[in-house]
């Protein structure tokens, strides 16, 4: 299982999980190749959207795939955006006009009620009809800052700050973000279920 399908059309995504699968001999191929088709993530749950994600991917390309159903999630805002993260300020996708979007939802809340996490969800399907997909979840904790700080990563990334760090998310190199992310995680425990799979 050497040629992976991502069910992404985010690069900077697929860039990620390249670099987390890279050094164990996998190549991982945007299902852009194969179709221009995106699936509606209509489901309530990250995990779901994962699923239907992957099983597209599968589908089209006949090859085994991996999807990234991933969020934000904020305490003040009871989960929101959560599932909805990608399009909270409307569609299509805009990562400057999400990040102004939160800032208003918490205008005047204070920074020790600004907790929030980022969530990743992967699944890994053999083949569409796969009966026995592999899914794994991954957390980061971290707090939403008033004003956006970094210019690297993508999404959320520069209003979600690693009190441990001091840094925001977007001040992080690529590298120290993949060993700490909810995406660094979440492959992680994916590719332990993969190894103890019998
Ligand atoms: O590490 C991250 N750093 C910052 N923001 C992040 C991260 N991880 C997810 N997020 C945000 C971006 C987007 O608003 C939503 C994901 O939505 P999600 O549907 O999974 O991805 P997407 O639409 O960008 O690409 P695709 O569905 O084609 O894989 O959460
Ligand atoms: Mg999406």
């Amino acid at each position: 299982m050497n040629d992976l399908v991502l069910a992404s059309h985010n690069a900077k995504k697929l860039k990620e999980l390249q670099t987390l699968l890279a050094p164990l001999g996998y190549r991982l191929r945007p299902v852009s190749e194969f179709s221009p088709e995106v699936p509606e993530e209509t489901a309530p749950s990250f995990i779901e959207n994962a699923l239907l994600k992957a099983r597209h991917a599968a589908r089209v390309s006949g090859l085994p795939a991996i999807a990234d159903d991933s969020g934000l999630e904020v305490e003040a805002l009871r989960g929101a955006p959560g599932v909805y993260s990608a399009r909270y300020a409307g569609e299509p996708s805009d990562d400057a006009a999400n990040n102004a979007k939160l800032l208003q939802a918490l205008a005047g809340v204070p920074a020790a009620r600004r907790g929030a996490r980022f969530v990743s969800a992967l699944a890994l399907l053999r083949h569409a009809d796969d009966p026995t997909p592999v899914i794994a979840l991954g957390y980061w904790p971290g707090q939403i800052l008033d004003a956006t700080r970094g210019a690297n990563g993508f999404g959320y990334d520069p209003l979600f700050l690693v009190p441990s760090l001091g840094k925001t998310s977007a001040e992080l190199t690529p590298g120290l973000k993949n060993r700490i992310s909810h995406r660094g995680r979440a492959m992680r425990a994916l590719l332990k279920q993969l190894r103890e799979r019998p």
